[in-house]
């Protein structure tokens, strides 16, 4: 009986993964029910067969009284802003000044929340909010919540991740449209909604929110002998995280203003909010160098959107 739960569960956690990460289904919602349903149902009679990492783990038990609080053990630092082509371009000229030619990865940078997500031999643990930089809440049991957040990594590493977590325009549009119908005050945004989510105390109200997160940076990274920020990316992919397809590295600040200028125009085409893209140092021997100031990395910036 321990290997048949222990087949369903990675069977349950493959479809998992196509369906939240890959978004290519694998199975239809009806069979992947019918695998959770035997899953619960064998969980229930064999308890002693539980793991952590069961797929019938992620929507926790009882509501918490309150939230502890978590000490980063990195700060989570925020990024400074460039609003126009001029303030990218005094980036770019700062940035060659101290370690010359550089290379840079751009990302979309999307309208929802930072979190960290702590690993430790490949299994999640914990995931707190930004909070004041230093100290977040930890919010493990709404972020288990997230389909597309592995409860359990394809490698045993210890790692720390982090990621930004967000409720798609269309969940979004659903939670308000239900919150009309029942005389509830409205979300003004999807960011808002992520959120007034991830601050549930009770988890089940934060999984049928429907929020999904991307990863973006790997803590340790060099501690794990990687040794750039494209490169963390994709190891993030391979450890089963769910990252944005839409990362590009460019050579040049003109390749940078021209990846702004595309997405600013297909922005709407998203399926979710972003409010700019942020533009990082590829080589962490150059992030390091350029070090970073109390609240913000040298290494990387923020376009904004103009509102
Ligand atoms: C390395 O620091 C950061 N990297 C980021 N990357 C993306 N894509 N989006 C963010 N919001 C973000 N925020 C921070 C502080």
């Amino acid at each position: 009986v321990e290997k048949q739960i222990a087949e369903l569960r990675e069977q349950i956690e493959k479809h998992n993964y196509a369906y939240y990460v890959l978004d290519q289904p694998s199975i239809s919602d009806a069979e992947y029910d019918e695998l959770m349903r035997k899953l619960m149902e064998l969980e229930e009679q064999y308890p002693q067969y539980k793991t952590p990492d069961s797929p019938s783990q992620r929507v926790g038990g009882a509501p918490l009284e309150a939230f502890r609080k978590v000490t980063h053990r990195v700060p989570m630092l925020s990024l400074s802003n460039a609003f126009n082509e001029g303030d990218l371009r005094d980036f770019d000229r700062r940035v060659r000044q101290e370690v010359g030619d550089v290379r840079y990865v751009c990302e979309l940078k999307i309208d929802g929340l930072a979190v960290s997500l702590r690993y430790e031999d490949g299994y999640f643990v914990q995931g707190a909010t930004r909070g004041d930089g230093t100290t977040g809440e930890d919010i493990t049991e709404n972020l288990k919540t997230i389909r597309s957040l592995p409860l359990r990594l394809r490698q045993q590493v210890t790692i720390e991740v982090r990621g930004e977590a967000y409720m798609p325009r269309k969940s979004f549009e659903k939670l308000n449209e239900k919150r009309k119908m029942n005389g509830e005050e409205l979300f003004a945004n999807p960011r808002n909604a992520a959120a007034g989510s991830l601050r549930q105390l009770d988890p089940k109200v934060a999984a049928s929110r429907q929020l999904d997160i991307f990863a973006y940076h790997v803590v340790n990274a060099e501690e794990l002998g990687i040794l750039s920020h494209s490169a963390a990316l994709n190891y993030l992919d391979e450890l089963g995280f769910k990252t944005n397809p839409a990362r590009q590295v460019c050579e040049t600040i003109d390749d940078v203003l021209s990846y702004i200028e595309q997405w600013h125009e297909r922005r709407a085409s998203l399926p979710y909010d972003i409010d700019g893209i942020v533009i990082k140092v590829d080589a962490f021997a150059q992030q390091k160098q350029l070090g970073a100031t109390a609240k913000s990395p040298r290494w990387a910036i923020a376009y904004k959107f103009p509102a």
